[in-house]
């Protein structure tokens, strides 16, 4: 890129001797090179963590309809883009959204990689995450709301407000603060609907029913994404990629024996038993207690360094 920019410099510059180029006409076409060479570098960049940003998304376990989601997105935005080159309307996307699901079914998860997808196809200016609840935004006095969700909102601005247990904003009834606080965050997602995003995450059944009691706010959040909660199989499956990330291996008999504690939680606490959450807890105990069995020896070998057996996970 560099060379291509210098060679079309020393060709310009022998214009401007030979007079074929004015002095303004050769400053403005350095101008135009170096910006278009940063917006090219741009581009690269962009598309290079891209690739990277959705091969995390495609790599986590399950949620397909959240892999499809975003697949539409990308080709909405691919799409408005193209038509807009063609001179033809293109109407930007609303893009609040509604994700219903237990703890632990990976709603932070895929908003944080939501935020930064949006941010490399250029929909976000920074893509961050910011994870609010009731107690960030419900005042104590009149006035004290507004306040803090305007400071909630300031924050989010250029990424996604994401707000876990949604529903308890309604908790108190009509003299609670909490209805200020949903009419203030309404007003804050439409002055700002460009560049800022709003989540509103919890259970399936309590989200239905905050949506039943508010019906305004339905309509704002055009995106709803169910969470299904996790087979044992795909728990196991979410165990061996988080083993990958950490550089740790499971012998046989431990996956085994992960197998049968998931199983057995799934059985006393049913479907809010913790899905990934609990996997992740597991697994971080069964390293503790490996490095315990390990810390009196001598010398391990990088095989005894990066093994969990059976009885870490007893
Ligand atoms: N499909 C998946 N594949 C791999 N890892 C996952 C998957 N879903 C969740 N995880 C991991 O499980 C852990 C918990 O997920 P996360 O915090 O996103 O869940 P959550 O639905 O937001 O839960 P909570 O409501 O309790 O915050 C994280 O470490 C996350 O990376």
């Amino acid at each position: 890129m560099k060379r291509r920019v210098i060679y079309s410099l020393q060709e310009k510059y022998n214009s401007l001797e030979s007079g074929r180029l004015s002095t303004n006409e050769f400053f403005d076409s350095l101008f135009y090179e170096k910006e278009k060479a940063a917006v090219d570098s741009k581009d690269v960049n962009d598309e290079a963590s891209l690739e990277s940003i959705l091969k995390e998304l495609d790599k986590l376990i399950g949620l397909n309809n959240v892999k499809s989601l975003v697949n539409e997105v990308l080709a909405y935005t691919d799409m408005q883009k193209k038509r807009k080159e063609n001179g033809l309307q293109a109407q930007p996307m609303a893009m609040h959204m509604i994700f219903k699901g237990n703890p632990g079914t990976g709603k932070t998860t895929v908003a944080r990689l939501l935020g930064k997808i949006l941010k490399a196809k250029g929909i976000l200016e920074n893509g961050h995450l910011i994870e609010i609840e009731r107690a960030d935004l419900v005042g104590e006095y009149i006035g004290h709301t507004a306040q803090k969700v305007r400071e909630q909102i300031r924050k989010g601005i250029g990424g996604i407000i994401f707000i876990d247990e949604a529903y308890s904003l309604a908790r108190g009834g009509e003299k609670d603060f909490g209805k200020e606080a949903i009419d203030a965050l309404v007003k804050g997602m439409e002055d700002h609907k460009d560049n800022l995003i709003l989540i509103l995450a919890g259970y399936q059944e309590e989200m239905d029913n905050f949506l039943r009691v508010n019906p305004g706010l339905k309509s704002r959040f055009p995106i709803h994404m169910d969470f299904e909660d996790y087979t044992i199989e795909e728990l196991v499956e979410i165990a061996d990629l988080m083993i990958e990330c950490r550089q740790y291996l499971l012998s046989i008999s431990a996956k085994a024996k992960l197998f049968q504690l998931l199983a057995q939680k799934r059985m006393r606490d049913g479907l809010h038993s913790g899905n990934a959450r609990l996997v992740r807890n597991l697994i971080e105990k069964a390293i503790r207690r490996q490095a315990v069995r390990l810390k009196n020896r001598d010398e391990c070998s990088i095989q005894e360094l990066m093994m969990l057996t059976r009885e870490d996970f007893e």
